[in-house]
């Protein structure tokens, strides 16, 4: 099985499928630091990464950002001094997509260019 991080984002209009519990149960120990919440009534990806200082959180939270926008999915995230804060779910379908366990696997390739608390 392709690993989530080497998987690329798929086209996702408001009639996607949400993720089944079933492929939940097989990808989420691929994002095992990832909590599945639910918030405003929708079900998100969270975690919370910790650095030494606000501008590693802030260039981890470019980072994030630019692969997004790649991606043409994206995070909520919330920067704050030695911490950031991410969220991924899908907008279009208020919910968890296969697009944001790709994306929560992609975030923690990133995180592994840092050294985080
Ligand atoms: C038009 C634009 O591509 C869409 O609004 C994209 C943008 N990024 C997105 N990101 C997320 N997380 N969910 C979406 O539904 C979404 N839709």
């Amino acid at each position: 099985m392709q690993q989530l991080a080497e998987r690329s984002c798929v086209a996702c209009e408001g009639n996607s499928p949400r993720i089944s519990d079933t492929e939940i149960a097989e990808l989420k120990p691929q994002i095992p630091d990832w909590a599945i919440v639910e918030e405003e009534g929708e079900a998100r990806l969270k975690r919370v990464y910790k650095f030494h200082d606000f501008m590693t959180a802030l260039t981890f939270t470019n980072k994030v950002g630019d692969k997004a926008e790649k991606a043409g999915h994206h995070p909520a995230l919330l920067t704050e001094w030695g911490k950031v804060t991410v969220s991924w779910w899908t907008h279009s379908i208020g919910g968890l997509h296969i697009n944001d366990f790709i994306m929560a696997a992609k975030t923690d390739k990133v995180a592994e260019e840092f050294v985080t608390e």
